[in-house]
């Protein structure tokens, strides 16, 4: 059963200063992770996609790190990856949840796009590897192609904090409308997804789709991106935010490095429930099961 959903202080890392210096990303993360915790006392904390390396398929191989989670117990003193390590620390120094954003991961022949989800304790509880791969081609604007190196994770996955059900997701899911009416229909409150969006897609999509999936599921909706970098391959357009129930925009960053905090109001999720009972209202006896129409 979900836990009973209780107020809570959201910290989302729109981090900067990410370049091809692996240890470097890792230091900077730690630092930005103990100043969300520090200035505000956050309850979880959200780092973006791809926070240890610069982001492009061919730098995945290169950056990857092996996890080796497998949804039972995890020991991270074992780990062999320096980033689940920095962030299990990180989330037991600031005795806050920790979304670790994203980083490559290797299994065995494949690479994954992964974000890792830490206890207060500094235990691993969750993983979740990117689902739907950002493979598009937009002539003269941006072509992308992270199947060229990575595999698509094949499961969905949600964690209970003793405040909320946290679903995830991770940057180019948000377009599938599915994974995220498959958490909220599995209890979730928020659905938090690290990302990347880029200046083509950004202005047109980041906000619409954040909006459509809190509105359409009545749950909280929230992307953290990295910070934008005009002298890196990939220029990411920011604008972390955090939306809603009523698809209402609580924070948005601009494209600079930036902290931001929201307070997550369950009473929102109530009102817009009761008000608008669309959760209750679906006609599952007369929608054909899509995968076949
Ligand atoms: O969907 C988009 O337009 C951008 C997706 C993306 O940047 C990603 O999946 O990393």
């Amino acid at each position: 059963m979900a836990p009973s959903f209780k107020p809570f202080k959201l910290a989302l890392i729109q981090l900067g200063n990410i370049t091809a210096n692996k240890v470097e990303n890792i230091k900077h993360a730690r630092e930005m992770i103990l100043k969300a915790a520090t200035n505000n006392k956050p309850d979880l904390i959200v780092l973006p996609e791809c926070f240890n390396s610069p982001y492009g398929h061919m730098h995945f191989p290169v950056y990857a790190e092996k996890i080796g989670f497998t949804g039972k117990s995890y020991n991270v003193a074992q780990s062999e990856s320096e980033s689940v390590k920095m962030l299990s620390n990180a989330a037991k120094e600031t005795k806050t949840w920790l979304i670790g954003g994203t980083i490559p991961e290797r299994d065995g022949e494949n690479l994954y796009n992964t974000c890792t989800v830490y206890n207060p304790d500094g235990n691993l509880v969750a993983l979740h590897r990117k689902v739907h791969l950002f493979d598009i081609d937009i002539p003269g604007k941006i072509t992308f192609k992270e199947s060229e190196t990575l595999t698509g994770g094949s499961t969905m996955n949600y964690f209970d904090t003793e405040f909320a059900r946290i679903g995830l997701g991770i940057c180019y899911d948000v377009r599938f409308p599915e994974l995220a009416m498959i958490s909220a229909r599995r209890g979730c409150h928020a659905l938090i997804y690290p990302g990347a969006f880029n200046m083509t897609t950004g202005p047109l999509h980041w906000e619409i789709l954040q909006r459509a999936r809190a509105v359409d599921n009545q749950v909280f909706f929230a992307m953290c991106s990295p910070a934008r970098d005009l002298t890196a391959g990939y220029h990411a357009w920011g604008h972390t935010m955090v939306v809603d129930p009523m698809a209402k925009i609580l924070v948005e960053a601009g494209d600079a490095e930036d902290i931001l905090y929201a307070d997550i109001d369950p009473t929102v999720f109530e009102s817009a429930r009761a008000g608008i009972p669309v959760t209750t209202q679906r006609r599952f006896d007369v929608y054909p099961d899509v995968s076949r129409s």
